[in-house]
């Protein structure tokens, strides 16, 4: 039996536009998911996710190109649900060189599904770290983004960046510009998160973003217009004593560019009333910024406030079910149970 955890992530900046070429600037949380794998003796794959909205469930499918699952309910619930877990399973059979490997696999996880806080690539990249340790063939690090990557590009049709699989991996804050990906140093950050109970499809809303912007110039300038937030941001980050409470100073500029930020991305059609009242009740409790995190149609919010005014401020906000302070996750993926 092998386990192994990864954190999940808010976006400072760039979500959506990291698709397109633009940097982004993604933070791991301590929040994690936690993948059990254990071998088989056959080729099925057994997999029990307890989180999932169906809930919870146990499927047993051997895993082979058009083979799916047996379970009564339909074909899409089915993709939706195990899509990413599948995919890991083929990244792991793949780096090991073992087609026809079985897996008893468990999924326990403590990020919200769909909700902007990277669940998918959390399960995703313990999930093929926990499977080719299982396989004796560990990967490292930058091996383990890239498949992880790979995972979700597959489930996500073509439309995923490697900023969420980079950062649940290396954990810490990170830069990701195309498929060139780095660690930063960054200052504790005081992230306050607004979670609406609800969840938005990456896929969907990314190939939304996509259209957008092959009809509408302004789209295109607006993802432009990201990228450029996004490079501003580091600049303020790179100026920062890494590891150490940040200044006032610091949180109001950074603040600035998050509302500047989730402004651009209600223009490209990806907020919803939730994640706008959320962000204003932050805004209003006097956090530095506010904006959407991850993909967005409804879930979470990620706000900068060293005090308790605005999770206090969003646990009283209609519309938001949950109100938690994250924070920043140093270590990636690890190693629970060899
Ligand atoms: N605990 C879990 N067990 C099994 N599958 C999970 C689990 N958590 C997430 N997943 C998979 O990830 C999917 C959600 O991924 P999606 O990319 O839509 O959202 P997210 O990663 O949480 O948010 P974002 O990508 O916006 O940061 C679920 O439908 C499921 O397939
Ligand atoms: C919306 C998006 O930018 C982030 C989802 O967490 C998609 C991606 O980068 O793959
Ligand atoms: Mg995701």
């Amino acid at each position: 039996m092998t386990v192994c955890s990864a954190p999940g992530k808010v976006y400072l900046f760039g979500e959506h536009a990291v698709v397109y070429g633009e940097p982004a600037v993604p933070a791991a949380i301590e929040r994690r998911a936690r993948v059990t794998v254990d071998p088989r003796d056959d080729d099925h794959v057994r997999v029990t996710a307890e989180d999932l909205s169906l809930d919870g469930f146990t499927v047993e499918y051997t895993g082979g190109t058009g083979d799916r699952p047996d379970v009564d309910v339909p074909t899409p619930l089915v993709d939706a649900a195990i899509g990413y877990v599948d995919a890991a399973v083929r990244q792991a059979r793949a780096a090991a060189e073992e087609p026809d490997a079985g897996f008893d696999i468990t999924v326990e996880s403590e990020i919200p599904l769909g909700a902007g806080l990277g669940s998918s690539a959390a399960v995703v990249v313990a999930g093929i770290d926990a499977a080719t340790r299982a396989l004796g063939e560990p990967l490292d690090r930058r091996e383990l983004a890239d498949r992880a990557y790979r995972a979700e590009f597959e489930v996500q049709d073509g439309e995923a960046s490697r900023a969420d699989t980079f950062c649940s991996t290396m954990g810490g804050a990170v830069r990701v510009e195309g498929d060139d990906c780095e660690p930063i140093d960054a200052p504790n950050l005081p992230f306050v998160i607004g979670f609406d109970g609800g969840a938005g499809d990456t896929g969907e809303l990314v190939a939304g973003v996509r259209e957008l912007r092959e009809e509408y110039r302004f789209a295109a300038d607006t993802v432009r217009s990201i990228g450029d937030i996004v490079r501003a941001g580091e600049e303020l980050l790179a100026d920062a004593v890494p590891e150490a409470d940040p200044s006032r100073e610091l949180l109001v500029e950074l603040g600035e560019l998050m509302d500047f930020n989730h402004g651009l991305l209600a223009a490209l059609g990806v907020s919803a009333r939730s994640l706008d009242t959320m962000v204003w009740a932050a805004r209003d409790a006097g956090a530095h910024g506010a904006k959407l995190t991850g993909a967005g149609g409804g879930g979470c919010i990620v706000a900068l406030d060293p005090h308790e005014e605005t999770s206090t401020a969003l646990s009283f906000t209609q519309g938001c079910e949950e109100a938690f302070r994250a924070e920043l996750a140093t270590e990636g993926v690890r190693v629970e149970e060899p």
